[in-house]
């Protein structure tokens, strides 16, 4: 099923992917799945349906859950958690090994974005990649780190001092052929070029 919306007032699927040991054996109550809803649906204007999945830290388990939200038409899949050094940390694996293309701006910008939060930044492999036409994107599994990466870096007056990756994603899901996503300025300005912007009447 082709991950673009048949009319631009369809729902746009998007799966959000939880990984952790920890959150999905219940040892405590995973709040990255609502962090990332919560994000989502204050960032874009368009109709969403969300596919959310809590998974441990499984290397196969997380590549075949990206591969069955693809197929079940998201546009976009985030995934937090797992992207760090340690044994089990294998969401960047997982992610490649379901990649048709690699998106490695994605990451480094996410990295330095992280940079301006913690100094551990640099500990996250995060990465990015399109398979078919969907954008699967890897963040910190730090429940804050999801708006610090997709929102950016706010100063005491709340404006924009770094912009956080999400501003690049409306104009790649376009170019992979997804629906047109449209986002609330007030959270995340979307950036396409001039000939790229579509106006509804
Ligand atoms: N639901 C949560 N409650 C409290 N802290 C969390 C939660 N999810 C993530 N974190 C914090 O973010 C850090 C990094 O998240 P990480 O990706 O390691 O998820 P995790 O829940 O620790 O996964 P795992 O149990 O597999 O180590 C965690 O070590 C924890 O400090
Ligand atoms: N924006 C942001 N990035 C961050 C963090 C954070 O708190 N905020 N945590 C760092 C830490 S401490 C680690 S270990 C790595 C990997 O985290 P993960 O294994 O939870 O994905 O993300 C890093 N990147």
């Amino acid at each position: 099923m082709s991950a673009s919306a048949s009319s631009p007032f369809d729902p746009i699927k998007i799966g959000i992917v939880s990984v952790s040991d920890r959150a999905s054996g219940g040892i405590y109550v995973d709040k990255g799945l609502p962090a990332l809803q919560a994000w989502l649906t204050r960032a874009l204007k368009n109709p969403l349906q969300f596919e959310p999945r809590l998974i441990p830290d499984e290397q196969a388990t997380i590549s075949a859950t990206l591969i069955e939200l693809v197929d079940a038409g998201c546009a976009l899949v985030l995934t937090t958690g797992g992207t760090g050094p340690a044994l089990r940390d294998v969401t960047p694996e997982a992610t490649l090994a379901v990649a048709h293309k690699e998106m490695p701006g994605f990451g480094e910008q996410m990295r330095r974005i992280s940079l301006q939060f913690v100094p551990t930044a640099i500990l996250s492999r995060q990465v990015a990649v399109i398979r078919n036409q969907t954008l699967i994107i890897n963040l910190p599994g730090q429940p804050k780190a999801i708006a610090e990466t997709l929102e950016g870096l706010r100063g005491g007056d709340g404006a924009l001092v770094m912009a956080g990756i999400f501003t690049a994603v409306p104009y790649c899901i376009d170019l992979i052929g997804g629906p047109y996503l449209e986002t609330d300025e007030a959270v995340c300005k979307a950036f396409r070029p001039k000939a790229a912007i579509r106006t509804f009447s």
